[in-house]
């Protein structure tokens, strides 16, 4: 067992919103003063693909980078075309460099071994996913019960390393309910949080005891380790992401999550603290406007879209967009364009 971070700090000091619609989606806990929290989120700005200037500058002025995973590093098991050259120029100039994924489905010791797997030559500690986000929040409002999971392998492993008590997760996989008549489901009391990430193993008996923890234990927390709409679980196409299988827990409690994911701040005040750094000093590079470009808004970090994942220019560019990063490129390699004009870090 690795013990990648330390203790997260704690309360909780970042609250970040997004719009879905007309709704205001609350991230960690507290009710949203929505609209001037997504105001400062959302500067709007004349939107063109980044030349050597502007990646340059960017360049330059970071200290370090945070990489969403999906969609920047890799679709699916294949890295993106040009990710390890680039990473080894940042890392040549001195740039710290950080990985968060919003996927649950592994903890960090397993995106480790992706990493690995893909010949990335990534570190433990660089590493940071929405299962590890889950983990930490807990035990940093020092939870004592036990938590539900509706999710993979990747929460119960990080729940572990915080010694935080847990059941269902892929147990509860191949539990079917049979409907007779006076069938009634016991659940248990102890529970004190239902986490949801995503499981490709959603049934409608983990929605049911989800469900009757949320609504029957008092104070039971609902916590999401993220709601993307979609995600590639394969590189040929978009699949159903972690929205969905929260979105079926919040249609029958009528209850909003807390989401420890991007765009919540939680891992960024964690990464920042744990190695001091100042925000301003970091670039965020992700595929989605609404998660990873809304984290580095709400952050105070630059951000730099890539069209390598799920957001097309067209969709960038569009009128509707209201979440406009610092600048865009199509994928991360773009940047090797000025390698040689790039300053080391001071
Ligand atoms: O729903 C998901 C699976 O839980 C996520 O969308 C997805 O995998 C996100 O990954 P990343 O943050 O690396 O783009």
């Amino acid at each position: 067992m690795l013990a990648l971070h330390g203790r997260v700090a704690a309360p909780i000091s970042h609250l970040g919103t997004k719009h879905q619609g007309r709704r205001a989606v609350q991230l960690f806990g507290r009710p949203t003063s929505t609209h001037k929290q997504a105001r400062s989120a959302v500067t709007p700005m004349a939107q063109k693909r980044a030349g050597d200037e502007e990646k340059m500058a960017l360049v330059n002025k970071a200290k370090c980078f945070i990489f969403d995973c999906d969609g920047v590093i890799w679709k699916g098991d294949k890295v993106i075309d040009g990710v390890p050259e680039t990473l080894d120029v940042l890392r040549s100039l001195g740039k710290k460099l950080f990985f968060i994924t919003n996927n649950s489905t592994k903890s960090r010791a397993g995106y480790l071994k992706k990493f690995q797997s893909l010949g990335l030559p990534v570190q433990a500690e660089e590493i940071y996913s929405s299962s590890y986000a889950a983990a930490a929040y807990l035990e940093s409002i020092n939870f004592q019960k036990k938590a539900y999971v509706v999710g993979e392998e990747g929460i119960q492993e990080e729940l572990d390393l915080k010694g935080i008590k847990h059941i269902g997760g892929p147990a509860d996989g191949s539990k079917a309910v049979n409907l007779k008549s006076g069938e009634y489901m016991h659940h248990d009391p102890e529970v004190g949080a239902v986490v949801v990430g995503f499981d490709r193993y959603i049934n409608y008996y983990k929605i049911q005891y989800a469900t009757l923890c949320i609504r029957e234990n008092p104070g039971c927390l609902f916590i999401a380790t993220n709601r993307d709409a979609v995600t590639h679980l394969t590189d040929a196409q978009e699949w159903a992401g972690n929205g969905s299988m929260v979105g079926a827990i919040m249609g029958s409690t009528k209850q909003e999550p807390n989401t420890v994911g991007k765009p919540s701040g939680f891992m960024l005040d964690n990464i920042a603290n744990t190695f001091k750094l100042q925000k301003d000093e970091i670039c965020m590079v992700g595929d989605r406007l609404d998660t990873d470009i809304m984290f580095g808004k709400n952050g105070g970090l630059s951000t730099c879209l890539v069209l390598s994942g799920v957001t097309t220019e067209e969709t960038l560019l569009s009128p509707d967009n209201k979440i406009t990063p610092d600048c865009y490129m199509g994928q991360l390699s773009e940047l090797m364009s000025v390698k040689d004009k790039l300053k080391v870090a001071a």
